[in-house]
């Protein structure tokens, strides 16, 4: 069994054993952008979205404090022509990590993310859903072309230099795929001021 070297999903993983994220610009091209955001927003139309929860059970009052955005699950066996090019790029992806770094990932879970003007995610680390089986984190930023800084949202991961915690700034642009380390980086999405649109999910062991 040969395996063709992939020069990007190489720097990924590189990355993330030197500094535990990566962060990958064009992983979906501006036309693969386009169909999920479009898909995206024709199901939030529809009104398939739900208000985002935290954990198990938590006052709405509390969890509102703490995200604000609004989510659905993609479920991959009624993907749409979108949902399709976004799951076969994952699969291709997970192939390459179990093949090449013995990753055993076996099972993976997404959702579209839109947060409204206004909303925000408080500082947490993913595996704080009780969910011990989320390795990495990906998140696939679906916003318009012309996003500018000055609409927020940016992604902060706190990360520990050498004792001292340092932030990484990270702007949702289009096309853009951040994966990092779920049991360890917390983060943080600041204030939006502007509809921010995403895919987040998460690569899971056993
Ligand atoms: O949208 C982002 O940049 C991160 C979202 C996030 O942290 C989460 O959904 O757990
Ligand atoms: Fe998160």
């Amino acid at each position: 069994m040969t395996i063709v070297e992939n020069p990007v999903y190489e720097k990924i993983i590189e990355d993330l054993l030197n500094q535990q994220y990566s962060i990958i610009e064009n992983f979906f091209d501006l036309y693969e952008v386009q169909q999920l955001r479009n898909s995206l927003l024709n199901k939030y139309e529809e009104d398939n979205f739900k208000k985002a929860a935290i954990g198990n059970r938590t006052n709405e009052m509390i969890a509102k404090s703490i995200r604000g955005d609004f989510i659905l699950w993609l479920n991959e066996a009624e993907s749409g022509a979108a949902e399709s090019i976004f799951f076969n790029r994952i699969n291709d992806f997970v192939e390459y990590l179990n093949k090449t770094c013995f990753m055993g990932i076996l099972h993976k879970e997404f959702h579209y993310a839109l947060y409204p003007e206004g909303t925000f995610y408080k500082r947490h680390l993913d595996t704080f859903q009780n969910d011990d089986r989320r390795k990495l984190s990906m998140v696939c930023y679906l916003n318009e072309q012309d996003w500018k800084p000055e609409y927020g949202g940016e992604l902060v991961i706190y990360k520990n230099e050498h004792g001292t915690e340092k932030e990484e700034v990270i702007y949702p642009f289009p096309g853009r795929v951040v994966i990092f380390e779920s049991q360890v980086l917390e983060h943080e999405v600041k204030p939006v001021k502007t509809e921010r649109l995403s895919i987040t999910g998460w690569l899971k062991t056993r």
